[in-house]
C-alpha cells in the first residue's frame, strides 16, 4: 500500500516533543478519571495504549486530541510541540482519528467518497457551505486506493460492512495528510479479515513515516513498527516502557489482575490469552 502520499517521516532533530503532560488531571462528576504525572512522546514516535475499561485510555487520546482540556494548572499541563496554547486547528491538522464509535456516528446516507472527504475539513462529511474541488476528490479516490476501498467510493455509506466502512474511515482520517493518526480501538468489532485489512493499513501507515497512536485491547493490534506501550489503570500511568519490557505475562497480568499469558506467534506478532 505504499504511497508518495503517506511519505515522509520523522528525522531525529531538536524539535520540541510532539506532546508533553506535567500534572495533568482530567474530573468528571467531582471524580479524578485520569491523572498523568509526566509523560513525553517525541515527534514522529508511535505508542500502544493498554488497559482495563474505564482505566482512562480515551481520556488520555483526547487529551491529545484536545477533545477534553485537563484542569487548569500554574503551569500548562498539556504542550503540544512545545506550544501551551495550541488551538484544535492546529491539532486537527496534525492528526488522523479512528475510533470505533467514528461509525456509529455516521447517521445520514451519504457516498462514501463524501466521508473521505470530510477528513479534509475535519468533519464527518463535506460540510454544506463547502464546495469540494474536483482535485479533492481525486486525491479521496487516491487515499481509498491505498487502502483498497476506492470502488466502493460512490456507495451508500450506510450499506457498507462493518469493516468497510473502518477502512473508509482509515481514508477519511489519511486524506488530509497527517503526521500522527489516532486509533481508538480500530479493530472492535471487525471479523478476522477486516482485523487483517486494518492491521495491514496500519503497518503500510507506519511504514509510510507516520507515527500511530493506538488504543486497543489486542495484543495483535500492537503492530511491529510500535516499540513503546504506556499501560493505564484506574486513571494513572501503571507502566511506561519498551514493547520488550511490558508485553510480558508479569505485566499483562499486573495490568489485568487476572493471570495473563503473551505468545510470540510469530517474529514481532504477539498474541494475549487467558486460561479459563
Ligand atoms: N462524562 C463523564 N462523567 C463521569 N464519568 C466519566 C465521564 N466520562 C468518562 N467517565 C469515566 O471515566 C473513566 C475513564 O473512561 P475512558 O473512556 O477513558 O476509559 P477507557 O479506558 O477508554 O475504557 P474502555 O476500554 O471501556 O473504552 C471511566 O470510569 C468512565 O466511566
Amino acid at each position: 500500500m505504499a504511497d508518495s502520499q503517506f511519505e515522509g517521516g520523522c528525522e531525529a532533530d531538536s524539535r520540541p516533543p510532539f506532546l508533553c503532560l506535567n500534572n495533568a488531571i482530567v474530573k468528571r462528576s467531582g471524580k479524578t478519571i485520569l491523572h498523568v504525572g509526566s509523560f513525553e512522546l517525541a515527534e514522529g514516535e508511535s505508542m500502544a495504549l493498554l488497559g482495563p475499561n474505564g482505566a482512562g485510555k480515551s481520556t488520555f487520546i483526547k487529551l491529545i486530541t484536545r477533545e477534553i482540556l485537563p484542569l487548569y494548572q500554574d503551569e500548562p499541563p498539556v504542550l503540544f510541540r512545545g506550544n501551551a496554547r495550541a488551538t484544535l486547528e492546529d491539532v486537527k491538522k496534525s492528526l488522523g482519528i479512528v475510533s470505533s464509535t467514528m461509525q456509529d456516528q455516521i447517521t445520514v446516507h451519504m457516498p462514501a467518497i463524501e466521508v473521505v472527504a470530510g477528513g479534509l475539513y475535519g468533519s464527518l462529511g463535506v460540510p454544506k457551505r463547502v464546495n469540494a474541488s474536483e482535485d479533492d476528490y481525486a486525491r479521496c479516490r487516491k487515499t481509498m486506493a491505498t487502502l483498497g476501498v476506492e470502488s466502493i467510493a460512490d456507495r451508500d455509506v450506510m450499506t457498507l460492512s462493518t469493516g468497510q466502512a473502518r477502512r473508509v474511515l482509515f481514508a477519511r482520517a489519511l486524506v488530509h495528510d497527517p503526521d500522527v493518526v489516532v486509533l481508538d480501538e480500530p479493530c472492535t468489532g471487525l471479523d478476522p479479515q477486516g482485523m487483517h485489512y486494518v492491521r495491514r493499513s496500519m503497518r503500510a501507515i507506519a511504514q509510510s513515516g507516520r507515527a500511530i497512536l493506538l488504543v486497543t485491547h489486542y495484543a495483535e493490534d500492537i503492530i511491529p513498527e510500535i516499540e513503546r506501550l504506556l499501560l493505564i489503570k484506574d486513571g494513572s500511568v501503571h507502566a511506561d516502557g519498551s514493547k520488550e519490557e511490558l508485553l510480558c505475562d508479569e505485566a499483562m497480568s499486573s495490568l489485568f489482575d487476572v493471570p495473563m499469558s503473551v505468545a510470540e506467534v510469530t517474529p514481532g506478532h504477539y498474541s494475549l490469552t487467558s486460561e479459563y
